[in-house]
């Protein structure tokens, strides 16, 4: 199936994001508790912009169970990976809402928000903007999983946050995976490049996402004599 493809073309990166200072920190549970405060004041607001983007994909569909399944992704993000979040509030010993109360969009999480809205209302069918979202769910469940089968976490303060991430996509990813499958089918090449790009595109904006904690990157607007820094 065509976003079997999708998957396997992900892999490299996705071990990439594994390798990456974010996923090996999560694994020796040492990360920089800095890096997961940045982390959580961006995720917040990634969630809620993921929740809205749900609301205009479900515009695009005219599948009932589907509508009926996204309304319940929409309360999922907003309230249910709030519990992956407080794993994360737990490790760094301080009050959830206090960490998020300032978040931004930082440049890279910026980009990866804008990637998705723009498909969203770039295109009328609903794959173009679901295989730039599908890499949120695919790329958290993968790492997860690879981390769960090559590590043993227990005593790890941050194990709940990867076994959250485990069991918790499936159903999601299969109904991306239907949608996407049934368009590609009848798709005219150019239309596959562009669903493949944007989900390859959103596998290194997932990277990038990390990579954006890890540094703690900020928007430089104040420099004197420098471009402003695009948090690469
Ligand atoms: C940036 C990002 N990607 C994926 C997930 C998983 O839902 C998340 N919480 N945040």
């Amino acid at each position: 199936m065509f976003t079997d493809e999708l998957k396997k073309q992900a892999d490299p990166i996705i071990e990439a994001i594994y390798n990456d200072d974010f996923i090996q920190g999560i694994i020796r549970g040492d990360i920089n508790k800095d890096a997961i405060r940045h982390y959580l004041k961006a995720d917040h607001l990634y969630l809620n912009e993921f929740a809205k983007i749900y609301s205009l994909l479900i515009a695009k569909l005219n599948d009932r169970e589907g509508i009926n399944f996204l309304l319940g992704q929409i309360d999922f993000v907003l309230n249910g990976e709030i519990a992956a979040h407080q794993t994360m509030a737990d490790y760094v010993g301080e009050d959830y809402d206090v960490i998020i109360k300032d978040g931004e969009w930082y440049p890279s999480s910026d980009h990866y928000i804008k990637h998705m809205y723009y498909n969203a209302f770039r295109y009328d069918d609903a794959s173009f903007t679901i295989c730039a979202m599908a890499p949120c769910p695919y790329v958290y469940q993968q790492l997860a999983l690879k981390i769960a089968a090559r590590h043993e976490l227990t005593g790890n303060p941050l194990k709940p946050w990867v076994d959250f991430y485990t069991v918790n996509m499936d159903e999601l990813m299969n109904h991306l995976d239907r949608w996407v499958n049934n368009f590609a089918e009848q798709a005219t090449e150019y239309e596959r490049d562009i669903l493949r790009r944007n989900f390859l595109e959103s596998c290194v904006h997932e990277r990038r996402f990390f990579n954006m904690a890890a540094r703690q990157e900020e928007w430089i607007f104040h420099a004197e004599n420098s471009t402003i820094n695009s948090g690469n």
